[in-house]
C-alpha cells in the first residue's frame, strides 16, 4: 500500500488532541489580541484593514502555485466587493476569481461546507482557464491524479490521489467529517488540529483538476474561523511560502500513512506564526494610518510619493533605509530639491535619519 487513503482504515486518522493543547490555547490568545487590536480602530479603517489582509493572503496563496498577480488589481476588485470606490481599473480574470473567492470565504465563513460552496470556489479560481476539463466539478479525467516534480521524463511522484471515480464518495465523507466535527472539535478544544486534519484530508483526496491547494487553504481559514466565531484573516498563506518547501514537504511525510501527529504539528505552528504576522501586519497599518493624519497637508506631492512607496514596502520596510538617491529616484526631485525635501521631512518629524554623508539613511518615523 502506497497511499494513505488506499489503506482498509482511511479516513481514520490516528492523533492525539491532548498533545497540541498548547497550541490551541495560544491560538485562542493570539485571536483575542487580533481582534482587540481591531476593536480599537473605527469601522471605516477597519474595512480598509480587512481588505488589505484579504487581498494579502489572496496574493500569497496564489504565490504558492507560482502565480504573481497584480497587487493593485486584486485590492480594486475586493474593494469593488467591499462596496468602495475604485479606480475603474479592468482586472483580469485570475485576480478577479481569487479575489471573489477570498471574500466569498470570508462573508459565509459560518455556513456549514457543501458541495456548491466547494465548486463554487473552483469556478471562480480557474476564473477564464482554457486548459481544464472540469470548472467548477470535480475531476472526471482517467488519468492518475499526481503531484509530481522534476523535468519532463524524469518526473519524481509526490503523491498520487484516488481515480477520480472514486471523487464524489470521498467527497461526501470529507464534507460530512467536516460539518460533523464543527462543534465536537470546538468541545473538545481542536480547533487548530481540526483545520490541519482537514487540509491534510482535502489534499489527499484532491477532489479538482486544478486549485487544490488554494481550494484546500480556503477549507483551513473556514474551518479555524468557525471556531471562533468570526473571520481569522490570519496570514496563513504568507508564512506557507516563506518556507513553501516545508509546507510541501511536511505534505509529503503524512501522505502514506495514517498517524498525521508530524502534519499536524507543522500545521499548527504556521497558524501561529501566521497570526503573529498578521498583528504585526495591522499594527503597521495602525501606525500608517496614524502617519498620514498627523502630516496632512504638511508634506508635498513628491515627499508623499516616496511615503507612499516606503509604505507599500510593507512591515519589514525599505531595505537598509531610505537613500538620498533613492529619494531623487523615486520622486524624479533634483539633488538640491531632494536634500531640501528630506531635511525637512525631518524637521517636521516624518522622517528619523541615520548615518552621515554616503551612508545616511532616512526611516519612517512610526
Ligand atoms: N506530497 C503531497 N501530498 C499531498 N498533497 C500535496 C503534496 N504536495 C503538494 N500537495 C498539495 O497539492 C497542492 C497543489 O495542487 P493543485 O496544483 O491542484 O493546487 P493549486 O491551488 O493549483 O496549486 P497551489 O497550491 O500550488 O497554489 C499544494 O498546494 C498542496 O496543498
Amino acid at each position: 500500500m502506497t497511499w494513505n487513503w488506499q489503506h482498509t482504515n482511511w479516513p481514520q486518522f490516528i492523533y492525539n488532541t491532548e498533545d497540541f493543547k498548547e497550541h490551541e490555547l495560544q491560538f485562542f490568545e493570539k485571536a483575542g489580541m487580533l481582534n482587540g487590536s481591531i476593536q480599537h480602530i473605527d469601522q471605516a479603517d477597519q474595512t480598509l484593514i480587512t481588505i488589505d489582509l484579504i487581498s494579502n493572503e489572496a496574493f500569497k496563496t496564489s504565490e504558492i502555485e507560482g502565480e504573481l498577480l497584480n497587487r493593485d488589481s486584486l485590492q480594486s476588485s475586493i474593494r469593488r466587493q467591499f462596496g468602495l470606490q475604485t479606480d475603474y481599473r479592468r482586472v483580469e480574470p485570475a485576480e478577479q476569481g481569487i479575489a471573489e473567492m477570498m471574500v466569498h470565504l470570508y462573508r459565509n465563513y459560518h455556513t456549514p461546507l457543501d458541495k456548491e460552496t466547494l465548486c463554487l470556489w473552483h469556478k471562480m479560481i480557474t476564473n477564464g482557464r482554457m486548459d481544464l476539463k472540469n470548472i467548477g466539478t470535480y475531476r472526471t479525467h482517467e488519468d492518475p491524479m499526481q503531484v509530481v516534480s522534476g523535468p519532463m521524463g524524469r518526473e519524481i511522484i509526490h503523491f498520487e490521489a484516488p481515480p477520480s471515480s472514486r471523487i464524489p464518495e470521498e467527497m461526501s465523507g470529507f464534507i460530512r467529517w467536516f460539518n460533523d466535527t464543527e462543534r465536537s472539535g470546538r468541545k473538545e478544544g481542536a480547533s487548530l488540529v481540526r483545520a490541519a486534519v482537514a487540509h491534510l484530508y482535502f489534499e489527499c483526496i484532491h477532489p479538482f483538476e486544478d486549485g487544490n491547494g488554494r481550494v484546500g487553504r480556503g477549507i483551513s481559514e473556514k474551518s479555524l474561523s468557525q471556531s471562533l466565531g468570526r473571520p481569522t484573516l490570519i496570514a496563513l498563506s504568507h508564512i506557507i511560502v516563506e518556507n513553501k518547501k516545508g509546507y510541501y514537504q511536511a505534505l509529503e511525510r503524512n501522505n502514506r500513512g495514517l498517524e498525521i501527529s508530524d502534519w499536524i504539528s507543522y500545521f499548527c505552528d504556521t497558524v501561529l506564526k501566521a497570526q503573529d504576522h498578521t498583528q504585526q501586519t495591522i499594527n503597521f497599518i495602525i501606525q500608517k494610518g496614524k502617519f498620514y493624519k498627523q502630516f496632512e497637508g504638511k508634506l508635498n506631492e513628491r515627499q508623499l510619493k516616496v511615503v507612499d512607496q516606503i509604505f507599500r514596502e510593507g512591515v519589514k520596510g525599505f531595505k537598509g533605509g531610505l537613500s538620498a538617491k533613492n529619494y531623487r529616484s523615486i520622486s524624479g526631485a533634483p539633488s538640491a530639491t531632494a536634500t531640501r525635501d528630506l531635511t525637512k521631512m525631518v524637521k517636521v518629524g516624518a522622517l528619523k535619519k541615520t548615518g552621515e554623508l554616503k551612508s545616511t539613511r532616512y526611516f519612517l518615523n512610526i
